[in-house]
């Protein structure tokens, strides 16, 4: 397959007055699951079209299998990439095959394509009926269709799992990491953290336009000194020695509720405890810090980038 990495070189994208992009370098590697996470107006739609192209850059370069977006070249290695853009629109008197037929026929894709795409999708039995028939879910499915068409080697997803309901969303990963597997490099944003958390291979996090983390996720929460959350259920009556038992670790957070425990405590902190409650101990579950205890922690505004 050819390399389909993408690399920025100190860009920066500025409409007017307001600079959307400031100065970000960032290469994503062939092959790559990345995400693109950043609150609302923190730049990811911008960061997606200079890399696909559509918008030029206004210092910098970017350079998608090698080659500047800005070239005339470009136009080539566009036919090799797959977008979904964040609301994907489309005519609503068409049936799912016949939408299907117009992006083949814009990406010269054989129509015959079509149908093996749709029932990828899971939407082979709606291939017929109209799209004003079609719920969000599986408006979003033909969406992916459009995207699978002519197997792209570099795959653009603004908020690709808006709308799906859970199974939808296990066999839209399950896709992608079959377009993985034959190479494609693939680059995301999501709205839900917990979602892209345990899927992507490397994220960067964008505030007002600069990348506030770049790295694994094990990378960003190795930088960030964030308490693990320890929940214990103590035997009957054993919640009132929590405490005394305790009393020994410093800095730790103790909530008590009668005979459950929650603790926040440092990574390293997680075996001593375990160790001083143990006699007491019914169950356990230890959290390590999300990506949205991250996300806040490097400066994210909200919850989830909605
Ligand atoms: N065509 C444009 N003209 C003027 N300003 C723009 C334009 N496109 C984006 N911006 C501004 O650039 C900044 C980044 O916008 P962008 O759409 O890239 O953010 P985003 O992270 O995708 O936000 P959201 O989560 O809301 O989709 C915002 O301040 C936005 O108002």
């Amino acid at each position: 397959m050819t390399n389909m990495s993408i690399e920025l070189d100190a860009v920066s994208k500025s409409f007017g007055a307001v600079e959307a992009i400031r100065n970000v370098s960032l290469n994503i590697g062939q092959g790559e699951m990345f995400g693109l996470i950043g609150h609302n107006g923190a730049g990811k739609s911008t960061l997606f079209k200079l890399m696909l192209g559509l918008l030029p850059a206004s210092a910098g370069a970017v350079r998608v299998g090698g080659v500047a977006t800005s070239s005339a070249q470009f136009r080539q290695v566009r036919r090799r990439i797959g977008y979904l853009p964040e609301s994907f629109v489309s005519y609503d008197n068409l049936s799912g095959l016949e939408v299907l037929h117009l992006f083949a026929d814009l990406k010269q894709v054989a129509r015959a394509e079509c149908g093996r795409v749709l029932r990828r999708v899971g939407l082979a039995d709606a291939a017929t009926r109209r799209l004003h028939t079609y719920s969000k879910g599986m408006r979003q499915r033909l969406g992916f269709a459009q995207v699978l068409l002519g197997d792209p080697t570099l795959i653009f997803l603004d908020e690709p799992t808006n709308g799906l309901d859970p199974e939808g969303i296990a066999a839209f990963y399950g896709i992608l990491r079959e377009a993985q597997g034959r190479g494609a490099t693939i680059v995301i944003t999501s709205h839900i953290l917990a979602e892209i958390q345990d899927r992507v291979d490397r994220l960067v996090m964008l505030d007002a336009g600069k990348v506030a983390a770049l790295g694994t996720l094990a990378e960003l929460r190795s930088r960030q000194v964030l308490p693990s959350h320890i929940e214990v259920l103590m035997r009957p009556g054993c919640g009132a020695g929590v405490e005394a038992a305790l009393a020994h670790l410093p800095g730790l957070t103790l909530k008590l509720d009668g005979d459950q425990a929650g603790i926040a405590c440092a990574a390293a902190q997680k075996a001593p405890v375990l160790a001083a409650l143990a006699t007491m101990l019914v169950d356990v579950t230890i959290r390590e810090p999300s990506l949205e205890d991250l996300f806040l922690g490097y400066g994210g505004h909200h919850a989830s980038a909605d």
